[in-house]
């Protein structure tokens, strides 16, 4: 039993921190050795079990992520931005797998995590769930296959606590679909409309996102050109997609050389 890798959870109070926690608590293939949250959070050095509204189960909570790594074999990340830096720069020192879930990075954040993939396994993806990484395979070849006057629109929606946008997923779907399209994203996003905002640029990839109640986490792609539609859509309706994602990368990254991979090298898709 002993044997089995041992899995930290950071952010292990959050919506999808106490997912993972359940998800490799309920795991015959890895062992959940260590939680982390923030320093001043209420869980510091309680047991997680009873936190979590069970049985004690011997893992206390901690503020100290050196510690805990120095325990594991992969880590499971689904935070912030600026933690998930410090997480990776400690990962990369305990030559711990680490597994990132986390979205809304900016590049500063994205070129902080190279120098740590030159040590440890980095696994990242903005879903981690096969039914989305399915359908960027899928908006990708659509995308191929029309010329540029099919007009593409990623449209999300998510629950009224999310704080970045456009999605991590909808990023996914539009850097598929640009390149299906062997177009740059960046110098043809059009997002965040509101006003006399012109006709939509020809070409260009559009982003809408709506924030609502409890929803976990919905993507349409639109192909729209004159006369006709293609809709491809993922609805979530339950977070323990994406901590079965994460567990299985956690798993997959155990005997692979240390470097950036995603859900797509994880999944073989
Ligand atoms: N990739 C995916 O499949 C996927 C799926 C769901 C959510 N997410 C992403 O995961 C992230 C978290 O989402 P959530 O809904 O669970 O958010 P949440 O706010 O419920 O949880 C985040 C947790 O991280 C903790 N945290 C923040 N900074 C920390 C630090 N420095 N040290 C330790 N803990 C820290 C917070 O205290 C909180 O408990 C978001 O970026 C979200 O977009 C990704
Ligand atoms: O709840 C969230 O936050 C989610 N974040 C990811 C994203 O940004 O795409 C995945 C879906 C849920």
């Amino acid at each position: 039993m002993t044997d089995l890798p041992g899995i930290v959870i950071t952010g292990a109070s959050g919506r999808m921190g106490q997912m993972l926690c359940a998800t490799v608590a309920a795991s015959e293939k890895a062992r959940l050795v260590g939680a982390v949250e923030r320093s001043g959070h209420p869980w510091i050095g309680r047991d997680l079990g009873e936190v979590s509204g069970g049985q004690p189960n011997g893992v206390i909570v901690t503020d100290d992520p050196l510690e805990a790594f120095s325990k594991a074999q992969a880590v499971i990340d689904f935070t912030a931005p600026s933690a998930t830096v410090e997480f990776a720069r400690i990962a990369a020192q305990a030559r711990c797998v680490h597994v990132i879930g986390t979205t809304g990075f900016e590049k500063a954040h994205l070129d902080a995590l190279e120098p740590c993939a030159r040590h440890a396994v980095i696994v990242r993806a903005g879903n981690m769930s096969l039914g989305v990484n399915l359908l960027t395979q899928l908006t990708r070849k659509v995308a191929q296959a029309l010329d540029a006057d099919w007009d593409i629109e990623v449209i999300e929606a998510h629950h009224n606590k999310k704080v970045d946008a456009p999605s991590g997923t909808a990023l996914m779907l539009g850097r598929a679909a640009a390149e299906g399209r062997g177009i740059d994203l960046e110098e043809n996003t059009e997002s965040g409309r509101d006003g006399i905002t012109g006709a939509r640029k020809h070409g260009a990839i559009g982003f809408s996102a709506i924030r609502g109640g409890d929803i976990v986490g919905e993507h349409d792609v639109l192909f729209a050109t004159a006369g006709e539609r293609i809709v491809l859509r993922h609805i979530a309706t339950d977070r323990a997609i994406f901590a079965r994602g994460a567990l299985k990368a956690a798993l997959w990254g155990q005997d692979k050389k240390p470097g950036q991979y995603d859900m797509m090298d994880v999944l073989g898709l």
